[in-house]
């Protein structure tokens, strides 16, 4: 594998949040976590309402988190519970042109073809565009005029939440205010009676814009979207807001958002059962793809509930909890968030007097850390306060510029991730794991070309350390872990510009103390990850979609990786022989 595949498959990827957080804020009652149903659950009627959940799930009234799905059969990790297309999804606008605005696949290598009328969309072809036309002809002339009145290119074209929200209202209006399709739509659910006075401004501001992009002057106008007044708009925000998912590639790189009612319906947990993909199966023709599926990543128990994490659970507690009140205004209250009293891998720190246990990390609130295995005392609680808050505003730093100045980037982590190590952090603990992840895209980023061994084995290092990490916090079949090993696993298969010279016994056993190892051993840590990774996509991105595209891709890796390591062993082989031949001859 070459180091340039890797670097195409360079990601913003973030450390991962399937539903969007955005800054708006929205409000809900305070509330329960998720699990088990209660007596008081009782089952909700839809009304012919939501036809893609299968029979073994049904929605219930949870009495703290509204409506939830629950299980009413045994459901086996990997298994596909919900697999449907979005009522609406939109591309990111600054990748409008790196992917098709119908299928949401790549650009292939012959280009995307552009609508010659708004200059806005792309597509794979003629049939992606017709597949989009029943729809783009509505936004068409809006996007043209638009950009007529828009004061400079750079906002030449609507943001995403714009636009998708122009497309619901379109499409309502398109199948009928009294379709099912419409019904799903409003059935979602809107904090607009106790939206806190700080989303005002922001969900005025979207209020705004979506009036001038729809092109509407006249109430009678806006009643064909369904809007009667003020407050439906404010509906319509809120809805957005609290309902909407990253939409992903199947590399999870976050492309764009999406929105299906019946997904929607899933409540938040901070240890989820179930996540939300879009893995794009081989089988699916493109006119039904994004294929968005809710896929099962544990077991699920009947009367148990599905539930998804709407952010990045590999954050710590307080800045989950923020996070959930902040966009989604609830107060988790999961099994993760409500347990204090057991040490959170998110928030470790190593033993310091080295017994092999851990501790919490120590915080203002509570300074007196101990070992949980020795109780030996955390004495540099101020250095470890210290590297945690630097670390914090190194990450955000770091992340802010990594486009735009992917040195400066690249100097923040490579500096920082010593710093938190040293500081005692375990690999899972944030800000420690965040950053490693982060150093690790800006080192496939930055590889040279060819590239050089250190750097390689850097980056190797790196992926390990990151998978590590994850692997603390996140369940085993996670897509997340599933895509980080089969990062390190094509890592590993890269071709060493400098392999070891492994003709001599002491540089053999030199090679078992090395990691990354070199030739051989190292073909078979990347044959050893590949397969790991392949078994992890199965379940993360369901076994239906055989681990979707990233997993496809592995287990052709895995056939030339067999290959090599069986070429390998035919050398072997014929040098033994030709030895023992010549050991004859002579
Ligand atoms: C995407 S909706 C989920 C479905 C929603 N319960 C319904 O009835 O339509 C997100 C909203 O559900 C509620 N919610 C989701 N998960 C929750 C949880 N773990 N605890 C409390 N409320 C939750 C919050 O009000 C949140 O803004």
């Amino acid at each position: 594998m070459s180091f340039s595949d890797l670097q195409n498959e360079r990601q913003n990827r973030q450390p991962q949040s399937f539903v969007k957080p955005t800054s708006e804020t929205s409000s809900s009652p305070s509330n329960s976590g998720t699990s088990i149903a209660s007596a008081s659950q009782t089952v909700v009627s839809a009304d012919g309402l939501y036809q893609v959940l299968p029979t073994l799930v049904e929605i219930r009234q949870t009495p703290s988190s509204g409506r939830g799905i629950f299980a009413k059969e045994k459901i086996s990790r990997g298994s596909i519970i919900i697999s449907t297309k979005p009522h609406v999804n939109v591309l990111s606008t600054k990748l409008l042109d790196a992917f098709c605005s119908a299928c949401c696949a790549p650009a292939p290598p012959t280009g995307l073809k552009r609508c010659t009328r708004c200059r806005a969309l792309w597509y794979c072809n003629a049939a992606c565009q017709n597949s989009d036309w029943t729809m783009h002809k509505h936004e068409c002339s809006a996007l043209q005029k638009w950009a007529k009145s828009a004061p400079n290119e750079d906002v030449a074209i609507p943001s995403d939440a714009i636009r998708a929200m122009g497309r619901m209202l379109t499409r309502k209006k398109v199948e009928g205010l009294d379709s099912i399709w419409a019904k799903e739509v409003d059935g979602m659910q809107s904090h607009r009676s106790s939206m806190p006075t700080s989303a005002f401004e922001s969900h005025t501001q979207l209020s705004h814009f979506l009036v001038k992009y729809l092109g509407v002057s006249s109430p009678y106008e806006l009643a064909q979207y369904g809007i009667a007044a003020v407050a439906d708009l404010v509906d319509v925000i809120s809805r957005f807001v609290t309902n909407t998912v990253t939409l992903t590639a199947p590399d999870l790189t976050p492309i764009g958002i999406a929105i299906s009612p019946p997904i929607a319906l899933i409540n938040h947990s901070c240890d989820p059962n179930t996540v939300i993909v879009f893995p794009h199966a081989a089988d699916v023709p493109s006119k039904d793809e994004p294929l968005m599926q809710a896929v099962a990543i544990k077991d699920i128990s009947p009367g148990e509930e599905v539930t998804a994490s709407y952010i990045d659970t590999t954050l710590h507690r307080l800045g989950r909890l923020q996070m959930l009140k902040e966009s989604y205004n609830f107060d988790c209250q999961c099994s993760l968030c409500s347990d204090t009293t057991g040490l959170d891998p998110r928030e470790s720190m190593w033993c310091p007097k080295s017994c092999g246990g851990m501790c919490p990390v120590p915080t203002e609130e509570n300074p007196l850390a101990r070992c949980v295995k020795c109780k030996a005392a955390v004495s540099s609680t101020d250095a470890v306060l210290d590297a945690l808050r630097v670390g914090q505003e190194a990450l955000d730093k770091a992340a802010s510029v990594q486009f735009a100045d992917i040195d400066k980037a690249k100097q923040l982590t490579s500096n920082m991730n010593p710093i938190l190590t040293s500081a005692g952090l375990t690999p899972s603990c944030h800000p420690l794991l965040a950053m490693t992840r982060l150093h690790q895209s800006l080192l496939i980023a930055t590889l040279p070309h060819p590239p050089t061994q250190d750097h390689l084995d850097e980056t190797i290092r790196t992926a390990t350390k990151a998978i590590t990490g994850l692997s603390s916090v996140l369940t085993e079949g996670h897509p997340i872990r599933g895509i980080a090993l089969a990062e390190l696993g094509k890592l590993l298969i890269v071709d060493e510009p400098e392999p070891l010279d492994l003709s001599s016994p002491s540089a053999v056993e030199e090679n078992k103390k090395r990691y990354p190892p070199s030739g051989p051993p190292r073909l078979k840590l990347a044959y050893d990850t590949l397969v790991r990774a392949r078994n992890e996509l199965l379940i993360g991105f369901g076994s239906a979609s055989d681990g979707g595209q990233v997993g496809r891709d592995v287990r052709e890796c895995l056939v030339r990786v067999e290959a090599e390591v069986g070429t390998w062993k035919e050398g072997v082989k014929e040098a033994l022989a030709d030895s023992s031949r010549l050991k004859k001859v002579g």
